[in-house]
């Protein structure tokens, strides 16, 4: 760091030595610049010294040197200004930090009693301009400490504005010292506001006991919605004593997400991941994309493994919604008396069973972002009310609580139900049904859309290989033809899981016609002798592959411990399951 930088007190000592030594002085700084200056010398402050001045020699051997007569003095010869020079004599002293000269002191004497001066009191000038450079050093090394710091501070400052986590800073009675911008958009406050100020006073709601370090949640009111949130003191312990606490603070919503987020349940499904290019799924993904960006209720239809899921995906990352996320619950999976909580959460001590700090539910999960209701036509006959409530007035109260909880999600709705006939024989309420069926999207069943089947079987073949490292070239012609007659009631699911079974038990280039599922094969034949296919139940025919796959396992990899350990790990379930199924299907 140049001695530019503390140019002010340069010129304090300049204008220090010449007081008392009654000589005119020149600080110079690494650059040759003249950074400060006494008496003839003071109008050139700022410009450089001229070339090849004597000042250079000091710089270069790092020792002071006293020219005397500089007209006449070699050293001098080769000065620019050589011919103007008006000096009796001159004292350079170098200042020197750690390995490297960053300056001179000049001392100049332009008259005879100011030369004698300096002749008689040389040593004492050389202890004098030695201290004084250690001075100026000193000062240098203050400044560069405190630029370090302000700029250590800023950026301490910057990450904790930067913090997903709001952060208030407070002393050990409660008097905020810091808060983050998280902070400021949580509260709607800002920093000159409360800073030096008790959190009691201008946060009473937050009223939070320092010393407890354990996890609180609190609902607070601001902007006249109850929110919740997740506070934590952290004790800020210097020396073995505590000197302040941080208090950090999360949004519920926001904290669970990131669980979410942590866990990989979000997968961003965009249109083009949907495959399919016959014209029926291009209007239908061109529909769907449309109404992606309004926030409107959209109700998918269509057969099981036909991509229900997929297109509420899709919608959603298509959406204004798209950083939140997207909450998916299946209505027809969970059992009825645990579906209710699941959607709307509860307050602790709710219900035996119930976990004692209270469990947020899913429209509390999905606030900002989206539900999908899968399989809506599940849903409880009893709950279907509730639902509309939440819907039509946007709020809602956890099970146990008090406090209505505001909520802005959107909703998709899916299912592969009647559920106009279901609405006729009062199963399904027809209020709600209306209030679902604002914009209605059919997807149709594999078998409507031929054309996509030899791109999804591609697609999903590559898919496959790549995921159990085979190298599968394709499908002879005569299992693509059977693809394209078969009837698929179980839709691209069940393409998917055919393919999956062909690439685990196929070990040649090619998938042939023998390779198929027995069922399958056994289907086409009666469908090619007319026979109904609705013999065989969808279960049934997952059944059957799922007990081709692990048959053809356990004659790859055997029947020991070991090689069920191994079977299990390739299919990504646990031991047990694969115990269950191997006496389900008699494969002992
Ligand atoms: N067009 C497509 N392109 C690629 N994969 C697809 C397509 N459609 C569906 N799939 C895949 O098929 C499987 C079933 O899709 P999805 O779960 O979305 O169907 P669904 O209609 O929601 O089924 P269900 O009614 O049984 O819940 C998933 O693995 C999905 O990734």
């Amino acid at each position: 760091m140049s001695l530019y930088k503390i140019q002010n007190s340069v010129q304090e000592v300049a204008e220090a030595i010449s007081a008392v030594l009654n000589v005119d002085v020149t600080i110079i700084d690494e650059n040759l610049y003249r950074v400060a200056a006494t008496g003839k010398y003071k109008l050139f402050i700022g410009e450089k010294i001229p070339t090849n001045c004597s000042y250079e020699l000091i710089f270069k051997n790092q020792k002071p040197e006293f020219i005397q007569a500089p007209k006449d003095n070699k050293v001098c010869q080769v000065c620019s200004r050589k011919d103007k020079c008006m000096e009796l004599a001159t004292l350079g002293y170098p200042i020197i930090k750690g390995e490297k000269c960053i300056g001179v002191i000049g001392l100049n004497a332009f008259n005879e009693e100011q030369k004698n001066n300096m002749m008689e009191k040389y040593n004492l000038l050389l202890v004098f301009l030695s201290k004084l450079s250690d001075l100026l050093i000193g000062n240098l090394n203050y400044y560069e400490t405190i630029a370090e710091l302000t700029i250590k501070s800023e950026e301490t400052e910057k990450i904790i504005d930067g913090l997903e986590n709001g952060i208030i800073g407070v002393d050990n009675k409660g008097k905020i010292k810091f808060i983050n911008s998280k902070i400021e958009s949580f509260f709607g406050i800002s920093k000159e506001n409360i800073i030096d100020k008790y959190v009691k006073d201008v946060l009473p709601e937050l009223d939070v006991d320092l010393n407890n370090y354990n996890p609180q949640e609190k609902k607070l009111k601001i902007f006249n919605k109850k929110l919740s949130f997740i506070i934590r003191s952290i004790p800020v312990v210097v020396e073995n004593k505590k000197v302040s606490n941080i208090l950090e603070i999360n949004k519920t919503t926001d904290m669970v997400r990131n669980a979410y987020k942590i866990v990989g349940v979000q997968n961003n499904i965009k249109f083009e991941d949907i495959i399919g290019n016959s014209e029926e799924i291009i209007k239908v993904k061109k529909i769907a994309n449309q109404v992606a960006q309004s926030d409107s209720t959209v109700f998918l239809r269509g057969e099981s493994g036909t991509g229900k899921e997929l297109f509420a995906r899709a919608i959603h990352y298509a959406s204004l919604r798209k950083h939140a996320p997207i909450i998916p619950i299946n209505c027809a999976s969970i059992p009825d008396n645990l579906l209710e909580s699941e959607l709307f959460g509860y307050e602790g001590g709710a219900f035996t069973g119930a976990r004692k700090e209270g469990q947020m539910g899913k429209f509390e999960l999905a606030n900002g972002g989206t539900l999908f209701l899968d399989e809506i036509g599940d849903l409880p006959i009893h709950l279907q009310p509730k639902l509309l409530r939440v819907l039509q007035e946007q709020s809602f109260m956890r099970i146990g609580g008090k406090d209505m909880i505001s909520i802005n999600f959107r909703l998709i709705a899916a299912t592969n139900r009647n559920l106009e006939k279901m609405v006729e024989e009062g199963k399904f309420r027809e209020d709600l049904y209306y209030r679902l069926n604002i914009i209605p999207i059919h997807i149709p069943p594999l078998r409507d859309r031929k054309k996509d089947i030899l791109i999804l079987s591609k697609f999903m073949l590559r898919k496959y290989c790549i995921r159990l490292e085979k190298d599968i070239k394709g499908f002879s012609s005569e299992v693509n033809r059977a693809f394209v007659e078969y009837n698929w009631p179980g839709n691209i699911r069940e393409l998917e899981n055919v393919v999956e079974y062909l690439v685990n038990i196929v070990n040649e280039d090619i998938i042939n016609f023998k390779d198929l599922p027995i069922v399958m094969k056994e289907l086409l034949n009666r469908e090619a002798k007319d026979v109904s296919p609705k013999t065989l139940t969808l279960k049934s025919r997952v059944e059957s592959y799922e007990k081709d796959i692990i048959g053809s396992m356990l004659r790859k990899y055997g029947t020991s411990t070991k090689a069920k350990k191994q079977i299990s790990n390739i299919l990504d379930i646990d031991l047990a399951t694969l115990y269950r199924k191997l006496s389900k299907y008699n494969l002992q």
